[in-house]
């Protein structure tokens, strides 16, 4: 009896391992000896069909589901085949079928077929305007588009944008009625395209298409008397806050004084603006002389490059990225812990009572993203982590960061924080992260706000396996 039960267990082994390592002929002929190997499970409530997802073997994902394995098994923890292939980044076409529920003969639909799911928009990553790069060099073009009186002038000071606020007493989290970019015309702002500390960065053209997905792009009449698409600029002015509110009919207009805060009230086009204007501006308030030989520098090719005055400068000569905006390159992570329920958050000084984050730093020269996970991660938690994967990024222009957003799981779990930076770390069960961003009374800590990647890295890992 018991010699028939292990050549069972032998046969399940075999099975299991077929599909793991995607022999579909091996799948195939055992399943014609024995088709009730389909639906077994071995060792942590895995299936043949979890196995091929994991590992990204369309075709023997194919055969199991032309059988008609079960989709909607649950592994111990509480994982389908779909949600093993999501969590592994190995989905393939045929992976789509894998979700419960949905028949693999009802056409074309697609795990990343939503918008959402095949590209994690993050605030600040719109992009409402075609840059025209090309354009920028073409200085009587540019001229022409400034003078333009349909063109929009977005105004900074002190690199915050003129908004008007639609409900200031509002928490920032609540679904509330975006803030609005004041918007002006050249005739309204032309005097102070003339006076020194005056910065102007032309931002780019209307989309010709996809105006209505945005109350504020939203130019579909005018669009209809005028078929030319419409420019936008930024000016950064270093006139007094007061006297540029004058400049504008509407009340309650004013600069943000806390960025973090009121620059995430925003719509997603507007704040994709935003993250443009502010940190082409950013870059020119800080980077003003040439930093090669201290010489004076002059902005060339509409606000998108500074070149240096002094001619024998060896700026001028061979690949360098002095003349041109930075970008800061930062990873932020979401540690899962080896048994994958549990994620690890830290906590800055400065943060709000209770809020826990993922864990960030700058990469640094010659660090590939991986390393730069690693290495953060280990300075500031002590734990050590295996691979990694890049889920979504973000622009963040505080002033021009650009944060990688990646998932990556411990080999370690004995945590041992800096202090300089991380005043505390831990490990929080799914459950705990679940429960903090539906944001209930009994939430063991507050998640970031929804606008950060942060917040939607831990999203993204919760959804993995529910619908949140
Ligand atoms: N959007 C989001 O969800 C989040 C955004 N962030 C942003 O990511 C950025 C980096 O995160 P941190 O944990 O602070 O980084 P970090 O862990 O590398 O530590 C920051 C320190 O690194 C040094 N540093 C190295 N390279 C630098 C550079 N290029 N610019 C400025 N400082 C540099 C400075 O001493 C700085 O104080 C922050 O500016 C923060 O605003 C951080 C967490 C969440
Ligand atoms: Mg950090
Ligand atoms: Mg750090
Ligand atoms: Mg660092
Ligand atoms: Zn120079």
């Amino acid at each position: 009896m018991s010699g028939q039960l292990d050549a069972q267990e032998e046969l399940l082994e075999r099975f299991l391992d077929a599909a793991a390592r995607g022999d579909s002929s091996l799948v195939s002929s055992l399943l014609s000896n024995c088709p009730s190997l389909l639906n077994r499970s071995g060792h942590n409530g895995w299936t043949a069909l979890m196995f091929s997802a994991r590992n990204g073997h369309g075709e023997v994902t194919a055969e199991l589901l032309k059988r008609g394995c079960d989709r909607s098994a649950l592994n111990r923890s509480s994982q389908t085949a779909f949600d093993v292939a999501k969590f592994w980044a190995t989905l393939t076409s045929a992976d789509c079928c894998l979700v419960p529920g949905l028949d693999s003969g009802s056409g074309p639909v697609c795990a990343g077929a939503s918008p959402e799911q095949s590209h994690h928009q993050t605030y600040f990553s719109a992009e409402p305007l075609d840059r025209l790069s090309a354009k920028r060099t073409d200085q009587d073009w540019i001229r022409t588009r400034q003078k333009d009186p349909r063109t929009v002038y977005l105004l900074f000071h002190k690199l915050s944008p003129m908004i008007q606020a639609q409900n200031p007493n509002q928490d920032q989290d609540q679904n509330h009625t975006a803030d609005r970019l004041m918007q002006f015309t050249y005739e309204e702002v032309k005097d102070l395209l003339e006076l020194p500390g005056s910065e102007l960065v032309f931002l780019g053209l209307e989309r010709t298409h996809n105006w209505t997905s945005d109350r504020t792009l939203d130019r579909t009449t005018d669009q209809a008397s005028n078929p030319e698409p419409r420019s936008w600029f930024a000016l950064g002015s270093d006139l007094e806050q007061e006297e540029l509110l004058k400049r504008s009919k509407d009340k309650n207009c004013s600069f943000p004084k806390n960025h973090h805060r009121d620059l995430l009230r925003l719509s997603q086009d507007e704040a994709g603006l935003v993250a443009q204007s502010r940190s082409v501006l950013a870059w020119h308030a800080r980077y003003s002389f040439c930093s090669t030989c201290g010489g004076r520098s002059r902005v060339e090719e509409a606000g998108h490059k500074r070149s240096c005055e002094n001619t024998t400068c060896i700026s001028h000569q061979g690949v360098h990225n002095t003349c041109y905006p930075r970008v800061d390159p930062v990873v932020i992570m979401l540690v899962l812990h080896p048994d994958q329920s549990q994620c690890l958050l830290g906590r800055k000084k400065v943060f709000p009572p209770g809020m826990f984050s993922c864990l960030a730093g700058f990469i640094e020269p010659g660090e590939c993203v991986e390393a730069a996970v690693r290495r953060e991660v280990q300075e500031e938690s002590g734990v050590l982590v295996g691979p990694v994967w890049y889920v979504c990024s973000q622009p963040w222009p505080m002033p021009s960061s650009l944060m990688i957003g990646c998932l990556t799981v411990a080999v370690t779990t004995e945590i041992n924080v800096d202090q300089d930076e991380i005043e505390e770390a831990k490990w929080f069960t799914r459950q705990q992260v679940v429960d903090s961003l539906l944001g209930g009374s009994q939430a063991e800590f507050v998640v970031p706000p929804r606008q950060t990647i942060a917040h939607q890295l831990l999203r993204h890992w919760t959804g993995l396996s529910s619908n949140l």
